[in-house]
């Protein structure tokens, strides 16, 4: 197995005005997930859920307040610095603003070679890497001398998708790769997802508040809902038969991959805002928002529980 991700808190200190950590906000509660070699894992929820944060904790750019992350049975956040480098290379991050991450007075070529450099790759052997990788990502060799600020915003996401694969990693995180673009980039970058995952040995999480996205891309599925896990599966069962309110709501909700417009029916597993129940800490998250609340809802935190192979989810209307 890649990844094994075992009881996942994250919390983050706000500071006061006098700079004393005062605040623990709760971002990640209990996460325990496996990747296995070759998954594309897709991880769903609105803004604020923690996404970006999990996504982070897996290539090593967060670490967790508590929980183990293993990666091929060995602790990341145990490791010493020459091998928790090593896995770093292993790994990359596309940054849900690509552009923001790009230094504004590097050419392509800078910012792509920059890592080989670091890593000590020679001239040579630098130049073949970038060649077949800008081939990858259907740039032409004339990009290479432009700035950043020349391209447009799928074109920069080529960039970006490039410079994350330079040094060839096993893993790869992608926070919301799409979202700023319009719908045929959008179609054209995901194309692009599948191909370079076909053609490499790559295993991926996809992180998105689109569920046509993950729809398209991933084999399995989590749903994220203020950083608890909700439920997870294989995409195509959670797609055909999503048993948690919340998934539900996510998925008739969403708009299609190929129209900009949402689905106009009738939420029925969501409360309207009039009748919403405030959230209590040790209880569902999704207590306020949900119509189809029981009375043990009220009393206790539901456990995640397997309700068929490969289809886990965290309510008490299944347990
Ligand atoms: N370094 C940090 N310090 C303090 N709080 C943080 C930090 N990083 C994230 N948070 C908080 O953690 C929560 C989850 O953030 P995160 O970015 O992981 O969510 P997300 O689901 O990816 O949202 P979005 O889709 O908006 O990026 C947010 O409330 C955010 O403000």
């Amino acid at each position: 197995m890649l990844f094994q991700a075992k009881n996942i808190y994250k919390n983050f200190f706000r500071k006061s005005f006098f700079g004393i950590k005062n605040d623990r906000s709760n971002v990640l509660t209990n996460i325990n997930i496996n990747i296995h070699d070759r998954d594309i894992l897709g991880v769903v929820g609105e803004t604020g859920s923690g996404k970006s944060t999990l996504g982070k904790i897996f290539v090593g750019l967060e670490k967790p307040s508590s929980g183990t992350l293993y990666y091929y049975n060995n602790d990341i956040f145990k490791l010493n610095k020459r091998d928790f480098r090593k896995f770093q290379k292993n790994t990359a991050f596309i940054f849900q603003d690509p552009y923001s991450s790009f230094n504004p007075r590097m050419k392509v070529l800078d910012i792509l070679q920059e890592p080989l450099i670091l890593n000590g790759v020679e001239r040579i052997k630098r130049r073949e890497i970038i060649n077949e990788i800008i081939d990858k990502v259907e740039l032409r060799i004339e990009d290479l001398v432009k700035f950043p600020y020349q391209f447009s915003g799928g074109q920069r996401q080529r960039i970006a998708i490039a410079r994350s694969l330079i040094l060839k990693p096993k893993f790869l995180v992608a926070d919301e790769p799409v979202s700023s673009l319009d719908l045929s980039v959008k179609a054209q970058i995901l194309k692009l997802f599948e191909d370079i995952y076909t053609k490499s040995d790559l295993t991926m999480m996809i992180i998105s508040h689109d569920l046509s996205i993950v729809e398209y891309l991933c084999n399995k599925s989590i749903v994220l809902y203020k950083g608890v896990m909700m439920e997870e599966a294989l995409t195509d069962m959670l797609f055909r038969n999503p048993l948690h309110p919340y998934t539900r709501l996510l998925i008739e909700s969403a708009p299609s991959l190929y129209s900009d417009k949402t689905k106009d029916i009738e939420l029925e597993t969501f409360e309207s805002s009039s009748n919403l129940e405030s959230a209590k800490p040790g209880l569902c998250p999704f207590l306020e928002r949900c119509k189809l609340k029981v009375d043990k809802c009220r009393e206790n935190f539901p456990e995640i529980i397997e309700v068929e192979k490969n289809h886990k989810v965290r309510c008490f209307k299944y347990i």
